[in-house]
C-alpha cells in the first residue's frame, strides 16, 4: 500500500497517474474523447465516454508500473466542475448527454431569472454570479426538457452528479451517491455558508433536493471501487481547479495559484470566512478537511491556452504550442486579440460577446497574432489580480504560483509578471492537479504527510520577476482595457 492512484477527468480528456510513497509521479495514461457541439454554443459530453476513457487510462498507468492493486492505497479523483449528469438511479442510463461547464445554451433562462430579481439571492446563497457556467440552470433545462422527471426524481430514480459524482456513482457499483464540497459549489445548488444544498436555490429552479448527492468533505470515504480488480478506497475528491490550489499548496489566506490550461482559472485563499465579491469574483470552497471549510475567491476566464490551440487548429500559423514562444519574441506588440470566443468570463461576465482583434496593418503577420494571444493571456489575469486586489487589500504582496499546459511557455509567463509588475513562481513538478487529489486520498489513507508536511515539499522551478517599465505596463494594460470596452460595445 504505496502509491496512489489519482484520476483527472478533464474538459478534453481523462487522464489518470499512479504517484509513489515521494509523492512523485511514476506513470500516466491520457485520452482524448469527442466533443459534441450540436447547436451553436452548446458543448455536451456522451457520459459513457468520460467512464470509458478513466477505466481505460487508470488500466493502461496501472499496466505501466507493473504494480498491483495491493499496492495503491487509495485513489483520489479531480474533474472538470460544474459538468452535468442526470442519470437512471437503476440502470445509469444517462437521461440526457452531459451538459459541459462551457455550454451557453443557458443564457436567456439566467437573463430571465436576473430580470426576476433573483441574481442578488443566487449570490448571497452560493457565492457564484447567475451564469450558464454552473450546473443548476443546466439541470433544469435537461428537467425542462423530459416530462414526468421531475416526479422520477423526487421518487429517487433519476440522480443529479457532477463528473466526480457520476464517476463514484459507477466506481462503487452504482451504490455511493457522494460529490465534495469543492463540487458541491460550483453547482449554483449549495449553500456555501450553510455547507449544505439550498433549498431555495432547488425551489427557485425546480429541482428536486432529493436528486443531488451527499456531500463529503474532500478527504474522506467516498466508498470502495473495483476497478483496479480489487478493494481500493475512494479517499481523496475535489474540483479540478481547487486540486490545483491544493497542489500549490496556497493553504495560507492571502496565497493563490492560477492554472493556464483551456482556460485559466485563478484561486486566492481567503481562509475559514467566506468573502463577498464587489468586483465580480465567484467565492467558493477552496476545500474542506475535517468539516471545516477554506474559501477562496475566484476569477474564471474562458479561453487561455485555448487561444494557442486556435492559432494552431484555427489558423494554422502554428504546427505546435510551443512554437508561441519564438515567435512571441519577433512580434510587435501593436496587435491586441481579445479572445472573446465564448463570451467573456470574470470579472466582465459577458456571456454574448464574441472575440475581435485590434491594430492589424498589413505587414501583421503570424508573430504578432502570436504575441496578442500571449498577452491576451496577460492581460486577462491582470484584470483578475485588479479585482482580487480590490475584493482582499491585503494581496498586494502574493506571488502567484502558475501551473497548466500554458505556464510552460517562458515568453507567456514573463509577460504575465511584467503586467501584473509582481512576482509568479512556477513551480518543479507541474502535476499540480493530480497531485492535489493524490494528496488528500493519500493524506487520508495514511501515507502522505499533513498540511505542513505536504506545503514543505512544494518547490519552485523557477520565478519570474517583472522587467517592464512602470509606463510600459500601464499602457499596455490602458490599451487591453479600451479593446475589452470596444468588443463589448460591437
Ligand atoms: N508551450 C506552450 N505554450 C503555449 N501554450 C501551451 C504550451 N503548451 C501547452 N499549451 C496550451 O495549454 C493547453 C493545455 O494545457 P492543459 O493543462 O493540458 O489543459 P487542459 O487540462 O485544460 O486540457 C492547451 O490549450 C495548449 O494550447
Ligand atoms: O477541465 P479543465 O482543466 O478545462 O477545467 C475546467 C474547469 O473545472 C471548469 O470550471
Amino acid at each position: 500500500m504505496t502509491h496512489i492512484l489519482a484520476i483527472d477527468q478533464g474538459t478534453t480528456s481523462s487522464r489518470a497517474i499512479v504517484f509513489d510513497g515521494n509523492m512523485q509521479p511514476v506513470a500516466s495514461a491520457q485520452e482524448e474523447f469527442t466533443q459534441h457541439f450540436p447547436n451553436s454554443g452548446w458543448v455536451e459530453h456522451e457520459p459513457a465516454d468520460l467512464w470509458a476513457t478513466v477505466q481505460s487510462t487508470c488500466k493502461a498507468a496501472m499496466d505501466q508500473t507493473g504494480l498491483g492493486v495491493d499496492d495503491i492505497a487509495a485513489i483520489g479523483i479531480t474533474n472538470q466542475r460544474e459538468t452535468t449528469v442526470i442519470w437512471d438511479a437503476e440502470t445509469g442510463a444517462p437521461l440526457h448527454n452531459a451538459i459541459v461547464w462551457q455550454d451557453r445554451r443557458t443564457a436567456q433562462m439566467c437573463e430571465r431569472l436576473r430580470a426576476d430579481g433573483h441574481g442578488d439571492q443566487v449570490t448571497a446563497i452560493t457565492g457564484l454570479l447567475l451564469d450558464p457556467y454552473f450546473s443548476a440552470t443546466k439541470v433544469k433545462w435537461i428537467l425542462d426538457q423530459h416530462e414526468g422527471s421531475r416526479d422520477r426524481a423526487k421518487a429517487g430514480k433519476l440522480l443529479f452528479g457532477t463528473v466526480d459524482s457520476f464517476l463514484i456513482w459507477h466506481m462503487t457499483g452504482r451504490t455511493a451517491h457522494v460529490t465534495d464540497a469543492t463540487n458541491a459549489a460550483r453547482t449554483m445548488l449549495y449553500d456555501i455558508h450553510k455547507g449544505a444544498w439550498s433549498p431555495e436555490m432547488c425551489a427557485m429552479l425546480d429541482i428536486p433536493i432529493e436528486m443531488l448527492p451527499e456531500v463529503r468533505d474532500c478527504a474522506s470515504d467516498f466508498g470502495v471501487t473495483d476497478l483496479l480488480g480489487g478493494e481500493t478506497p475512494i479517499y481523496g475528491v475535489a474540483g479540478d481547479q481547487q486540486a490545483a490550489t491544493i497542489g500549490q499548496a496556497c493553504f495560507e489566506p492571502g496565497m493563490l495559484k492560477s492554472t493556464y490550461g483551456t482556460g485559466c482559472f485563478a484561486l486566492l485563499n481567503t481562509g475559514d470566512a467566506p468573502v463577498a465579491s464587489n468586483n465580480r469574483l465567484l467565492t467558493t470552497v477552496a476545500y474542506q478537511l475535517n468539516g471545516k471549510p477554506t474559501y477562496a475567491l475566484e476569477g474564471s476566464i474562458f479561453i487561455a491556452g485555448a487561444v494557442v490551440q486556435w492559432l494552431r487548429d484555427g489558423l494554422g500559423i502554428i504546427a505546435n504550442a510551443a512554437e508561441t514562444q519564438a515567435l512571441a519574441d519577433e512580434g510587435s506588440g501593436n496587435v491586441t486579440l481579445v479572445p472573446a470566443f465564448t463570451g467573456l468570463g470574470a470579472p466582465y461576465w459577458n456571456p454574448e460577446c464574441r472575440g475581435a482583434t485590434f491594430g492589424l496593418t498589413r505587414d501583421t503577420g503570424p508573430a504578432d497574432m502570436a504575441r496578442a494571444a500571449l498577452e491576451s493571456v496577460g492581460f486577462q489575469t491582470r484584470d483578475l489580480w485588479e479585482a482580487m486586489r480590490a475584493d482582499w487589500p491585503d494581496g498586494g504582496d502574493a506571488v502567484l504560483r502558475v501551473d497548466g499546459g500554458l505556464s510552460a511557455n517562458d515568453w507567456a509567463m514573463q509577460f504575465l509578471s511584467d503586467v501584473l509588475g509582481g512576482p509568479v513562481d512556477r513551480p518543479a513538478g507541474l502535476e499540480t492537479t493530480a497531485l492535489g487529489a493524490a494528496w488528500l486520498a493519500g493524506m487520508r489513507a495514511g501515507i502522505y504527510p499533513d498540511m505542513d508536511g505536504f506545503a514543505a515539499t512544494w518547490a519552485r522551478e523557477a520565478r519570474f520577476d517583472p522587467q517592464m517599465s512602470e509606463e510600459d505596463r500601464e499602457t499596455g494594460y490602458a490599451r487591453w482595457q479600451r479593446a475589452v470596452a470596444a468588443t463589448q460595445a460591437v
